[in-house]
């Protein structure tokens, strides 16, 4: 896969592209990343590349010529049309769905934003997507992209040493991941649950189950309305809420 970020701030993107997970993908050729300083395609002489809103008011807004300029020199020699990707507050909710179908992508192009926005015509004619990370306004696009990144690359094959932890983890499934212990068995008087030391690998399998159940009926219950359950499972999460519902006795 390729990614490319068009960015005013290429130098924020080091550390994350070159440490951890993201690092050796690239370094094993799995994922190419790039981050692309858009100011180098300003066409004018003082490299603007914002500029004061129509009709008024604060802040100052992106031109288009830069971004369409980068995003078309960055196309020039694909024959596939990458999903140019705009992070945005007011865009599509980011979700583990949405990184999924990501992955399967071989070229992905994120704009970065500042400032008070984009001029509209970017939205309008240059992208195929408009992400935000959430209901809270960042001063740039360049977290969100990184954001988005890791967890699209992480998804790669050959990425994770283990690819089963993919699998199993939060909202791959539809639930919340169950909770995870290690050595040592007992810490400070608090055990790990007895079923994780026996061995037993059905039994290990249904209280993880059960617990991922739980757990996303106690802190995401909306999460449980699409899942993949069985009737068998509905009903037993139905019990456990009629359960926690009960009046305490006086
Ligand atoms: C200060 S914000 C602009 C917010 C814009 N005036 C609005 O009200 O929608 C500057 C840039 O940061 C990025 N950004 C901020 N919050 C974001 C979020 N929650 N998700 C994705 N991108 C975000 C976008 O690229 C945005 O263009």
């Amino acid at each position: 896969m390729k990614i490319d970020v068009l960015t005013l701030f290429p130098e924020m993107f080091g550390g994350v592209f070159g440490a951890s997970i993201l690092g050796k993908a690239r370094d094993k050729g799995i994922v190419e990343l790039n981050a692309v300083d858009f100011r180098l395609y300003a066409n004018n002489k003082h490299n603007t590349v914002d500029d004061y809103p129509y009709g008024g008011g604060g802040g100052m807004v992106l031109k288009p010529e830069p971004i369409f300029a980068a995003v078309e020199d960055l196309m020039a020699n694909t024959d596939k049309k990458p999903r140019v990707i705009l992070m945005c507050p007011q865009g599509e909710t980011f979700t583990q769905r949405k990184a999924e179908e990501l992955a399967k992508e071989e070229h992905l192009v994120f704009i970065c934003g500042h400032y008070e926005g984009y001029d509209e015509r970017i939205r309008e004619h240059l992208v195929t997507d408009e992400l935000s990370i959430g209901d809270f306004v960042l001063t740039g696009g360049e977290l969100p992209a990184m954001t988005i990144i890791d967890s699209v690359v992480r998804l790669l094959p050959g990425v994770l040493g283990n690819e089963s932890s993919a699998i199993t983890d939060s909202f791959s499934t539809g639930l919340l991941e169950y909770p995870h212990y290690t050595r040592p068995p007992v810490f400070r008087g608090w055990e790990v649950p007895e079923v994780l030391l026996s061995g037993h690998h059905a039994r290990i399998e249904a209280w993880r189950r059960e617990q991922s159940l739980l757990r996303t009926l106690r802190r995401r219950p909306d999460l449980l309305e699409s899942a993949d359950l069985t009737t068998q499972e509905r009903t037993w999460l139905k019990e456990k809420l009629s359960e926690t519902e009960k009046p305490q006795e006086t």
